[in-house]
């Protein structure tokens, strides 16, 4: 599917510019079907588009927040997705809104999985926005590059909920949203910023192996045409 490319002068014009696209249509969601759902990456990108979203006048009664993806850790961790969130969206306008973390507290990972997938099955189907990030080493959501459970996560015919991930890279295991619950959010969305990512951005656009940079698979093969988000 196409892409289209979003260039800012700034990362506060970016943030400020997509929060306003993620919140109209959020609430041409809500205005269709009476609710809207969102999946937001975590990482130390998201923080100023957060910040924007959550000052955004609309029924924030009626969305539903979760994440793409998160470590096993609890939501008290620094290396917490759900702390982000919590401290940077969940809050002002937003905090009106319905959060369904990923991580849960289980005996193992994979039951954590089962739980979130159970708990979210009604919003991803599809997502009403999805926003990707992208680390240095081409991974998106938890899509790391030589991953345990990469080629089912990437498989789009593997149905839509939470899976498991361990991958050298990626410090805990992770809980990742399966490339099938992501891919057809009618707002589709790769969020980066700095020359670095952009530099990664044209690596992976130069090559084909979704093993090594799986980030691949959203260029290519989402459905959803797909935003990209950049600013220097
Ligand atoms: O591990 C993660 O990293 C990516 C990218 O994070 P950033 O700090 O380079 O912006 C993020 O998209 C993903 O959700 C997160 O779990």
């Amino acid at each position: 599917m196409a892409s289209t490319f979003h260039e800012f002068a700034n990362g506060a014009d970016l943030a400020e510019a997509l929060a306003d696209k993620v919140a109209k249509q959020l609430s041409a969601a809500i205005s269709k079907k009476g609710a809207a759902s969102i999946a937001v990456s975590g990482g130390s990108t998201p923080k100023r588009f957060f910040e924007a979203l959550s000052g955004k006048d609309l029924d924030w009664t009626k969305v539903s927040v979760t994440l793409v993806d998160e470590r096993f850790v609890p939501a008290d961790s620094p290396r917490s997705n759900h702390l982000l969130v919590a401290t940077h969206l969940l809050k002002d306008k937003a905090a009106a809104t319905t959060f369904i973390p990923l991580y849960h507290e289980a005996a193992t990972i994979d039951t954590a999985a089962e739980i979130a997938t159970g708990k979210t099955a009604s919003i991803c189907n599809p997502f009403d926005v999805a926003i990707l990030g992208m680390g240095g080493d081409g991974h998106t959501a938890s899509f790391f590059p030589r991953g345990n459970h990469l080629a089912k996560a990437l498989n789009l015919s593997t149905p839509r909920g939470v899976m498991t991930m361990a991958a050298e890279g990626a410090g805990e295991e992770r809980l990742t949203f399966t490339f099938s619950s992501l891919s057809d959010a009618p707002l589709l969305v790769l969020h980066i910023e700095g020359q670095e990512k952009k530099d990664v951005l044209a690596k992976a656009e130069a090559g084909s192996d979704e093993k090594n940079m799986p980030i691949r698979a959203v260029l290519t093969r989402a459905v959803s045409p797909l935003e990209i988000y950049w600013a220097p």
